[in-house]
Formats: C-alpha cells, sequence, structure tokens
C-alpha cells in the first residue's frame, strides 16, 4: 500500500520525545497476529527501556520474529497497539513507520544482508548516506564503527571476500553507526560458530550500552540471551516475562 496522500511530513517528522506507556522506550499491548489461519501472535505484551537488552525466547514458530517485525513497525498487527515513546506506531501511516525505522531503529538479521556490489566500508555508510550526510562524513562515522566491532581492516573488501563473523560484524556496525534508539536483532549469531557468536554479542552489547540503544534480541540460544538484561519467552503468541537474564 502506498500512503503518499495520507502521511503529512509533519508526522513523518515529528519524533515523539515523552516517555511511552510506563516509562518504556517501546512497548507493546495486546498484539495479535494471524496469518491465514495460522495465530502468530495471540495477544502479545511487550516493553523495553532505553539501554536495556531484552532476550526474546521461545521455540521455533512460537512467534518471535512476528513479534520483532510488530514492534519494529515492518508488520502491522491485527489488533493491539506499539508505542515507540508517546507514539502509536500501530496507528502511523506506511511512510511514517518507514521515516521511524529509519532515524530511530537499526536492524541486523541472521544473515548479515549486505550490499553485495558495495565495500564493507561503502556498506556500512549506507545508512547514514540515505539520511542525507555527505560521503566523506558518513565515512568517517562509518569507520569508527568498523573499528569498534573489530573489521576496519577489511573495510576495502567486498562481502563476498569476508568470513561469516566478519560479515556479521560489519552488518553489526552498519546498523549501529546511524545511532539507534532502538537495534533489533534476529537471531544475529545464527549462522556463526560459537567462537565468532561470542564475539559478535559482545561488541554488539558493549556498543549498544555506551550509546544507550535498547536491544530487541531474538534468539533460541541460551548463550546469546546470557548477554541479555532480561529474557522473555514467546509460546503460542503470547509473552512470558522471566525477569532478570544473566
Ligand atoms: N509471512 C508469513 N506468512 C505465513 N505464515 C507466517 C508468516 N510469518 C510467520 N508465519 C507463521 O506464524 C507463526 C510464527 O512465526 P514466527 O516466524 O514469528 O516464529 P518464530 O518464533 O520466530 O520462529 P523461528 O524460531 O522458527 O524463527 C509460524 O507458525 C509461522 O509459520
Amino acid at each position: 500500500m502506498t500512503a503518499t496522500h495520507q502521511a503529512p511530513v509533519t508526522e513523518a517528522a515529528a519524533s515523539g520525545t515523552g516517555p511511552g506507556p510506563g516509562g518504556a522506550l517501546l512497548s507493546a499491548q495486546g498484539l495479535r497476529k494471524t496469518y491465514g489461519s495460522t495465530p502468530a501472535l495471540d495477544g502479545a505484551d511487550f516493553s523495553i527501556r532505553a539501554g536495556e537488552v531484552v532476550a526474546v525466547m521461545g521455540p521455533s514458530g512460537s512467534g518471535k520474529s512476528t513479534l520483532l517485525h510488530c514492534l519494529a513497525g515492518i508488520v502491522p498487527p491485527d489488533a493491539g497497539t506499539v508505542h515507540y515513546r508517546d507514539r502509536e506506531v500501530s496507528a502511523m501511516s506506511d511512510s511514517a513507520r518507514s521515516a521511524l525505522r529509519r532515524t530511530e531503529f537499526g536492524f541486523v538479521f541472521q544473515f548479515g544482508q549486505l550490499v553485495p556490489e558495495l565495500t564493507c566500508l561503502e556498506n556500512a555508510a549506507l545508512p547514514l548516506r540515505l539520511a542525507g550526510a555527505g560521503r566523506k562524513k558518513a565515512e568517517a562515522t562509518a569507520r569508527e564503527w568498523l573499528d569498534r566491532l573489530e573489521v576496519d581492516d577489511v573495510r576495502h573488501h567486498r562481502p563476498g571476500q569476508l568470513s561469516g563473523g566478519q560479515g556479521q560484524r560489519v552488518a553489526i556496525a552498519r546498523a549501529l553507526a546511524g545511532r539507534p534508539r532502538v537495534l533489533f536483532a534476529d537471531e544475529p549469531t545464527g549462522a556463526l560458530d560459537s567462537l565468532n557468536g561470542e564475539r559478535a554479542m559482545q561488541l554488539l552489547t558493549r556498543a549498544a550500552r555506551d550509546t544507550d540503544a535498547a536491544v530487541v534480541l531474538v534468539t533460541h540460544e541460551t548463550r546469546v540471551a546470557a548477554y541479555s538484561d532480561r529474557e522473555v519467552v514467546v509460546r503460542d503468541g503470547r509473552v512470558k516475562d522471566h525477569g532478570s537474564g544473566v
């Protein structure tokens, strides 16, 4: 659906600054989402504060990725609400949700999804370039993040020339270079061996904490969830809060 006529510039540009329900940075209440006859979410609640790392765990098919997609404004829920600060994401137009994703959110998926034709430096600079930064400034910032993720030495390589661990760290640098307030990570270490997975998680959580970004971390691995402050478990489309993590 295109929403060109429904999205006043002010809506897309206005970034909520007040706290959301219960002081949360991002929260969801009573989310429902059905695909055909398959219920993916069935009354899911969630909330995360600035600087918090929350692991979303649960069996395969329980609704973890759907929850992440609804929270990030990628998929509109059938019912329920999502708030980012004091703005209701679930009530925004498509273009306002895209603007929110571009300016406030960062994403890391299981397979880095780097652009194969671009170098690592160009990949990491891409979100900044899309947000309007000039090439020099974007690449200077991107280099700082590649350095933090310990992959500055491969900045002139293309994704096809990297190991899995290097590629995922470039993807994390790209996601964080735009200084997102919320980082969504869906099985970010799912394609890595345990050593590379551990290192990627150490660097990801350290960088997120340094920038006070919230991290919604979908994982089925307990050793990955151990990097969180709190774990929740999704079961049959509902969320159970397990309190503090390790
Ligand atoms: N785009 C879609 N079209 C149809 N069904 C979908 C779609 N996305 C998810 N589903 C279904 O919704 C349910 C929840 O899927 P979801 O991907 O959210 O689970 P998950 O907990 O992330 O699973 P996994 O750990 O295996 O990735 C599953 O039954 C899945 O088959």
